[in-house]
């Protein structure tokens, strides 16, 4: 479980994060959504720990975030930034094998490696294995990236915006892993999304931010009502029905 207790952030006195109070059970995909700017970036970050912490409070299975041990928290917590920082001069396979770290500290063992080798597969890029990151496209860096973390085998995952540059088949591919991966290991993924539809389709929770404050909490009927849209992106949308979900004409 995710504890946040009264976080608030401000970058220069101007507050980024107001009043943040969540608890995230384990297993499930909670999709954080809302206009730019509204501190969705800077919530993740300070869960993992990328940001020091101002006020509040924050627990991942009852650990404090400020005072664990980077090792212990990199065992259960994996993010995926929105800037993806990564050294070109990598091979996939390489930066991959970085999602082992914390587990085998460089020295890594046949079960690191098998590891290794169905990531590059399950996110299709064991084609690409031997390539420098820097030589591919944008698209098939990230889901570099998104092996990198999802071969940290931990608990949470935090993805920050993983489906930029994605296709719409490999963006599909990635929602229905990480739907598996909730429904059958029970792990936990908190993911920063733009498609709305994306979080309409996969998302057990979604929470809905504007300004720095949740505006609205809950599953994907409860939260993806034309008004609510209205409070949190500033415009109305047609709201309809597809396959059981709400499906958003945001673009219309
Ligand atoms: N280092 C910083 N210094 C000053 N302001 C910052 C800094 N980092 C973020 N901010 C501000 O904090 C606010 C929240 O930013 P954040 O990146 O968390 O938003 P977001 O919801 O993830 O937005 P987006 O959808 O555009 O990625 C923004 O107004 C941003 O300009």
């Amino acid at each position: 479980m995710i504890l946040i207790e009264d976080l608030n952030l401000a970058h220069g006195g101007t507050p980024v994060l107001r009043d943040i109070n969540l608890t995230i059970d384990r297993g499930g995909i909670v999709a954080l959504v809302g206009p730019n700017g509204a501190g969705k970036s800077s919530l993740l970050s300070l869960i993992a720990r990328l940001l020091p912490l101002q006020t509040g409070r924050i627990f991942i299975d009852g650990l404090p975030v400020t005072t664990t041990p980077g090792r212990e928290l990199a065992r259960r917590m994996a993010i995926l930034r929105q800037d993806g920082v990564f050294a070109g001069r990598l091979t996939v396979r390489e930066l991959v094998s970085l999602g082992r770290f914390p587990h085998n500290q460089g020295r890594s063992t046949p079960q690191d490696r098998a590891r290794v080798e169905e990531a590059l597969v399950q996110f299709g890029v064991s084609d690409l294995a031997e390539r420098f990151l820097e030589t591919l496209s944008g698209g098939q860096r990230q889901r570099a990236l998104v092996a990198m973390t999802f071969c940290q085998g931990t608990d949470y995952l935090l993805l920050d915006e993983p489906l930029n540059n994605l296709d719409m088949f490999h963006a599909r591919h990635l929602m229905q892993s990480l739907r598996r991966m909730a429904d059958e290991d029970a792990r936990t993924a908190i993911i920063v999304l733009h498609d709305i539809n994306q979080a309409a389709a996969y998302a057990d929770r979604i929470i809905a931010m504007r300004d720095g404050r949740i505006v609205s909490d809950g599953t994907p009927g409860e939260v993806l009502t034309v008004d609510t849209l209205a409070a949190v992106f500033g415009y109305r949308m047609q709201v309809t029905v597809a396959a059981g979900r709400p499906l958003v004409m945001h673009h219309l």
